[in-house]
């Protein structure tokens, strides 16, 4: 039989099912086969592309592999430091909390790049880098990893970003955080209460001590602090009018007007009270981790170098004497405050800093291709002897004492906050905080490292002791 013939004896309507079935089957082919081709170039060809840029231009890393990127040694790099003891760090705090940068550094320098899966990730520490990355925040965005952890401000980018950070700006002005005051002094107050009373109950024979001390594992109750303090109904207690806490300051302080332009015309913006409650989570996950430990490795400093427990003591006394911190007179504390930077300097609770460029950008005198994650160790820059001098593992609150730009040789490298304009919209807040809770703290207790303490910095979140901070508290009248 001729084909002629066959195509002949086919009835219009089978005619029209092969056509569509052979359309459909094709359309699943071009499908399946655009899918390889962008799972093809997604995992393999676009980050071999990647890698072969940043050789180019001087970075040193690990050949990509298949999926996998650099996982593995992520994986034994982190077990590695949570098992050993700071000791076979040679004390070093950086090795043993950035244990996986460190690991990449030895193998290839400070210029590298890793593989978190497919996606390489660019160590940069040139403080003129740093700083173009930290002001350009429209081409340098939160990555998506950070955005699977934390919503809000701190994860949005663009216009979003913009908009909410100048919402949430007023609530972070001095004048507000003034109103804030008594919710922090009445947070800290519960909290050392509650130390009296476990200090009193030890010379009860609580615990079998002759004087009156009690190891305190005081870490959880630190965190505790901003959660009184975000949302802590204070209404009337100092004959003050109204709520002072930041939940509060924020609903009533979040408007802005903008410029319709031409016209004159001027239009309200304001977030939804949805959007304010999802801020204030925000700033209970940002700001309670971070602040803690800002407090307790203060604490733990503090009682290996008594020195500087006296003096700041002795300065604490004198500025507020038998009254309870204020707000105006927290200016005065110098000496608490080069302690705080040092303390920040050494051990920063964030200790790095990432973001993300989704397109081809210059970089100083780099060019960097699109889908590259930049990683900023601040810990290691807070401890690099080129800048902070050789003496720069060392706590030295002095180092401080004519404030934050004498400290270092480059300006730019302090960046315990992040920078540019993404700075922590908390600092304030966070100082603030700190020094009512260090003064209150230092007021009523001496305090000094336990024999079980075990010093054993490690990055979880944020960078926090191990074991926990045991102290010997003392009570002092
Ligand atoms: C010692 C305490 C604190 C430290 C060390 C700290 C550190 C930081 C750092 C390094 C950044 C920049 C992150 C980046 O650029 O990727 C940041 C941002 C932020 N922090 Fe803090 N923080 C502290 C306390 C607080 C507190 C108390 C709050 C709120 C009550 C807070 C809220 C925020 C928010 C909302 C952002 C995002 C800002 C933005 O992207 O515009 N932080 N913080």
């Amino acid at each position: 039989m001729s084909t002629s013939s066959l195509s002949l004896s086919l009835s219009p309507r089978s005619y029209m099912e092969v056509t569509v079935s052979s359309i459909v089957l094709s359309l699943a082919l071009v499908t399946f086969l655009t899918l390889v081709w962008k799972a093809l170039n997604l995992f393999w060809l676009r980050p071999k592309q990647i890698e072969r840029c940043l050789r180019e231009q001087g970075f040193k890393g690990n050949s990509y592999r298949f999926l996998y990127g650099d996982t593995k040694e992520f994986i034994s790099a982190i077990k590695e430091a949570r098992s050993k003891p700071m000791e076979a760090c040679n004390d070093d705090v950086v090795r043993r909390v950035m244990a996986v940068h460190r690991y990449f550094v030895d193998l290839h320098g400070m210029n590298y790049f890793t593989w978190l899966g497919p996606t390489p990730r660019l160590n940069i520490t040139d403080p003129k880098l740093v700083k173009e990355i930290l002001s350009n925040y429209e081409v340098f965005q939160k990555p998506t990893t950070s955005k699977l952890l934390l919503t809000g401000i701190f994860t949005y980018d663009g216009e979003k970003w913009a908009k909410h950070r100048k919402l949430v700006n007023p609530a972070f002005q001095i004048e507000k955080l003034k109103l804030m005051v008594p919710a922090m002094y009445s947070s800290c107050c519960e909290m050392i209460s509650k130390w009296e009373a476990l200090v009193y109950a030890s010379t009860k024979g609580f615990l079998p001590t002759k004087t009156n001390r009690k190891v305190r594992k005081i870490r959880n109750e630190l965190g505790a602090l901003l959660r009184n303090i975000i949302n802590k109904r204070q209404g009337t207690m100092n004959g003050e009018d109204g709520d002072s806490d930041l939940l509060a300051i924020l609903l009533t302080s979040n408007m802005i007007e903008i410029d319709q332009g031409k016209l004159g015309n001027k239009k309200s913006i304001k977030l939804t009270t949805e959007e304010v409650i999802e801020e204030c989570k925000l700033f209970y996950q940002a700001g309670q981790e971070t602040t803690a430990d800002l407090l307790v490795w203060t604490m733990v400093l503090l009682s290996k170098n008594q020195k500087w427990q006296t003096l700041a003591r002795e300065e604490i006394l004198a500025v507020f004497g038998n009254n309870r911190p204020d707000f105006d007179k927290l200016n005065q504390l110098k000496i608490v405050t080069m302690i705080l930077h040092e303390v920040m300097r050494l051990y920063p609770p964030g200790s790095t800093l990432t973001r993300f460029i989704h397109r081809k950008t210059k970089l100083g005198g780099l060019v960097l291709p699109g889908g590259v994650e930049i990683f900023v160790p601040i810990m290691e820059i807070h401890h690099d002897p080129d800048l902070w001098g050789e003496d720069s593992k060392d706590f030295k609150p002095q180092r401080f004492s004519e404030g934050i730009s004498k400290a270092t040789k480059v300006q730019g490298t302090f960046l315990p906050f992040g920078g540019g304009p993404r700075i922590c919209i908390g600092q304030n807040f966070a100082l603030v905080e700190a020094k009512i809770a260090i003064a209150m703290i230092l007021k009523r207790f001496s305090f000094q490292l336990s024999p079980s303490y075990v010093h054993a910095p490690l990055l979880t979140v944020t960078v926090q002791p191990q074991h926990g901070a045991h102290l010997i508290l003392q009570k002092l009248f």
